[in-house]
């Protein structure tokens, strides 16, 4: 049986009284789009980080690709890219500069450099784009950036955190297709989180439906509505498992991401 990309153990974290994520076993198989779903709150962006090796575990083991997270966590760093929620990006310096930091960043060897950059950009489309300020970008460019940041390791497990909340429809497409395009070209596994349950159904092979803490419902998203029965969508079986409506169990947060990341659609 080939390595997955992730396992998650009985993860645990808490914040104060807060109990984030609560006794988590997950895997992600190797070389899929995978995603872990849940409205505001549900443990996600906790359960990312946990992964990233940015925040340790109170309780409970990762694995990346085999590496144990908390005792490799450099190998293990260099096997990620990551795109969180936060802007990462710098209006003032050009879409080149910018992918350029995060080569030297991750130690992209200085003679592959220039190359690599390019490569990275290509792959999302903004070669021709480049060399003008971060500043000028519409907000689907700017997550288009984000992601060749991202990519220009050339990591092998690919993260994202929304990657097109506070997006219109069209660039919200325009960056599920370039994350589609770059896993068939690379055979990477990409993790992503979403709250757009529409999204996850056609874009992820496999997803993880996340409640307080905890995950409720595992398969592909066919798998998953198929036992519900005939017509119901992944909204019903959110509904199913945990007993509350997506919408309701959200209370309102996203409003604020959505509104974080509209504010932040231009740069500078
Ligand atoms: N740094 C922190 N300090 C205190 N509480 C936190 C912190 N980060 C997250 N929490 C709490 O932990 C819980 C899970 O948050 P988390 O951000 O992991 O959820 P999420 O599913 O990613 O939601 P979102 O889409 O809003 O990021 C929430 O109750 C949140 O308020």
């Amino acid at each position: 049986m080939t390595t997955p990309a992730v396992r998650c153990a009985g993860l645990r974290h808490a914040f104060g009284d807060t109990v984030a994520v609560d006794g988590v076993d997950l895997e992600i198989p190797a070389g899929r789009i995978f995603g872990l779903l849940g409205p505001n709150g549900a443990g996600k962006t906790t359960t990312i980080r946990m992964i990233t090796t940015l925040l340790p575990a109170k309780a409970g083991a990762v694995e990346v690709f085999g590496l144990d997270a908390a005792r490799r966590k450099m190998r293990v760093r260099r096997l990620i890219g990551y795109v969180p929620q936060q802007l990462s990006a710098d209006g003032a310096l050009s879409g080149r500069e910018n992918v350029a930091l995060f080569a030297r960043l991750f130690d992209v060897p200085r003679r592959e450099r220039a190359e690599q950059v390019d490569n990275a950009l290509g792959a999302v489309g903004l070669r021709s784009d480049a060399d003008r300020p971060a500043s000028t970008y519409s907000g689907g460019m700017i997550r288009r950036l984000e992601l060749a940041q991202a990519l220009v390791s050339a990591p092998r497990l690919l993260i994202l955190d929304e990657p097109t909340i506070g997006l219109d429809p069209v660039a919200r497409s325009s960056v599920w297709e370039r994350i589609e395009q770059v896993r068939a070209d690379t055979g990477m596994t990409v993790l992503v989180t979403t709250h757009y349950m529409d999204e996850a159904e056609q874009h992820c092979e496999r997803v993880a439906l996340m409640h307080r803490g905890k995950i409720r419902a595992l398969g592909s998203p066919a798998e998953l509505r198929a036992e519900l029965g005939p017509g119901s969508t992944l909204d019903d079986v959110f509904r199913a498992v945990t007993g509350d409506a997506f919408d309701d169990a959200d209370k309102g947060g996203i409003r604020d991401v959505r509104a974080a990341r509209r504010t932040a659609r231009r740069l500078g």
